[in-house]
């Protein structure tokens, strides 16, 4: 029979397999009746073909099983653009992520963040011919970023925040020309172009906490996320977002507790699979910039002869300043008064605390028909959880050298920026060297700011729960324009993703206990093989 089964050339490499692993067997055993010189010259033949056969199916699984699991992400990339149009400057923004991996949280990032030289697009209402010049610059970088194949399906948003809001509300024809004018233009490059428009406050606001959360990985955690207490913790865990502009700031987190008072601030949101009710407030004016041109205006009263002693400038620290140019905007015409003279002298004091007493008076606390309110009647849910601060919140925390890390308590901030804002002028312009003038001359009217409004927000007790941030873990920028393409383009998906073909603890196991099983089948091969070997010869 044995004879039988070694005869005929074709059948060999099919029962090789079984007749090598019988073979062996039979060489164990000693067994006389296998020496057959035809199975040996099989074997001698076939035995190290059929154990490298078994040796590569088993590499091939195993690779198989790997690749479901790292899919390659290099060759199928994306890209996004979004100018974000705010009040003092214009930046845009390339986006990047991988076509396979989109709804893997931290796989967009941004490649570039492109200045526009210029102020803010509103002031471009009157000069309506220079905006392919204020654009092209960063268009050209867009073009050279991202590959020419991939021009035709980029998609390019324009969202314009609190100067076109501003804008609009003197002059809503204005603000239409502008964005007219900008729609004409962005068509013009071989990119998709998806629409200019001013984004409303509550939108800003929404848009940055997603960013933060979706970069921080905290929205997409939750998803995986096994623990049930996580699921009644769900607020505590997002963090808070705070942007302060030029023009406007924005609070925005995940209530405790939903009031009727709050209710109405709600934006609702699905990601990943999970539902967040955020509270969301914007307030128009309370931007840096127009926050100082407002306290000016509050303060223009107190001129004589044409000058007048401000606090919050370093002492020798001059400007001076064109009443009309303040009287006539939206923020600060309440301001109003008459006086005779059409420019006003400010002379640095460098007064912290008269600088503090003086901000006070831009923050309306007298009426509130809630429980609790922040100001200007605006109600507060308590806030809790941790608070991701941004934009300007953060230029001027760098510049103090009082971002997180560094920084424990409000009274370390406070400590600070009394002994700063007491700093001759002449000191602070000669040790900041480089830093553009606005910018310094300001920065101490602007920590003594965010320390007023963040007492506003009632975060006295709660200073060491903010963390000021730029960029999140090296990815991308923290602002509204990376929640705002996210949204615009599905990458956050409203339910669950599918899993992964297998959990990492499982792939982890499935690739050891496939490796040892290859190396099992290998020794013992091996052995088998030269067991015979010898036997036979
Ligand atoms: N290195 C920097 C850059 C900016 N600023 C200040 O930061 C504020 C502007 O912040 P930004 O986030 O750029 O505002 P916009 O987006 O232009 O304004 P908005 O969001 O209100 O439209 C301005 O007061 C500007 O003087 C600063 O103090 N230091
Ligand atoms: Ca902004």
């Amino acid at each position: 029979m044995r004879k039988d089964c070694l005869s005929g050339n074709q059948k060999r490499s099919a029962l090789g397999a079984g007749r090598i692993l019988f073979a062996s067997l039979a060489s164990l055993s000693f067994s006389s009746g296998y020496q057959d010189s035809r199975l040996k010259k099989f074997f001698s033949r076939n035995g190290t073909v059929i154990l490298g056969f078994i040796f590569i199916l088993s590499l091939i699984v195993l690779f198989a099983v790997g690749l479901s699991q790292n899919r390659k992400t290099s060759e199928n990339f994306k890209y996004g653009i979004v100018f974000d149009a705010g009040s003092s400057h214009t930046t845009m923004y390339i986006y990047k992520w991988s076509a396979e991996k989109v709804n893997d949280t931290g796989l967009v990032y941004e490649i570039e963040a492109c200045k526009v030289k210029g102020p803010g697009i509103s002031t471009y209402a009157t000069k309506l011919q220079e905006l392919p010049i204020y654009l092209t610059q960063c268009m050209g970088r867009a073009k050279e970023l991202i590959p020419k194949y991939k021009h035709q399906e980029t998609p390019i948003y324009l969202g314009a925040t609190a100067g076109m809001r501003l804008l609009s509300l003197e002059d809503a024809k204005l603000a239409n020309k502008i964005l007219s004018a900008v729609t004409s233009l962005l068509s013009s490059y071989p990119f998709n172009f998806r629409g200019a428009r001013i984004i409303s406050g509550s939108e800003e606001g929404a848009y940055g906490w997603i960013t933060i959360n979706y970069l921080l990985g905290i929205l997409k955690e939750k998803q995986y996320s096994k623990d049930p207490s996580l699921e009644k913790n769900e607020s505590q865990e997002t963090y808070g977002a705070l942007d302060l502009g030029g023009a406007s700031t924005q609070i925005t987190f995940v209530p405790k507790t939903v009031t009727k008072n709050t209710a109405s601030k709600l934006m609702k949101f699905r990601l990943y699979g999970k539902n967040y009710s955020v509270f969301t407030h914007s307030y128009l004016c309370y931007g840096m910039d127009q926050a100082l041109l407002r306290k000016l205006a509050k303060d223009s009263k107190n001129a004589v002869l044409e000058a007048y002693m401000e606090p919050c400038f370093h002492p020798g620290y001059e400007r001076t300043v064109d009443l009309h140019e303040i009287y006539n905007t939206t923020c600060a015409w309440t301001f109003k008064v008459w006086l005779p003279f059409n420019k006003i002298r400010i002379q640095g004091s460098g007064n912290f605390e008269k600088c503090l007493q003086s901000i006070n008076e831009l923050f309306s606390i007298s009426y509130c028909r809630y429980t609790s309110c922040a100001f200007n009647s605006v109600s507060r849910p308590s806030v809790h959880g941790k608070f991701g601060a941004f934009s300007a919140y953060y230029y001027v925390m760098e510049f103090l050298n009082l971002t997180s890390d560094k920084v424990s308590s409000r009274d370390m901030v406070n400590e600070k920026m009394r002994t700063f804002c007491s700093t001759p002028w002449e000191v602070v312009n000669t040790t900041f060297i480089g830093v553009k003038e606005k910018y310094l001359s300001e920065y101490c009217f602007a920590g003594s700011y965010i320390l007023k409004l963040l007492e506003y927000y009632n975060f006295t007790d709660y200073w060491n729960h903010i963390e000021f941030m730029d960029k999140i873990n090296n990815n991308a920028e923290a602002g509204w324009t990376l929640g705002y393409m996210l949204n615009l383009t599905n990458i956050i998906p409203a339910e669950l993703p599918p899993p992964k073909p297998f959990s990492r603890p499982t792939y982890i196991s499935l690739m050891v206990v496939f490796s040892l099983v290859l190396a099992a089948v290998f020794i013992l091969g091996s052995v088998l093989f030269h067991k015979s070997w010898y036997f036979w010869n």
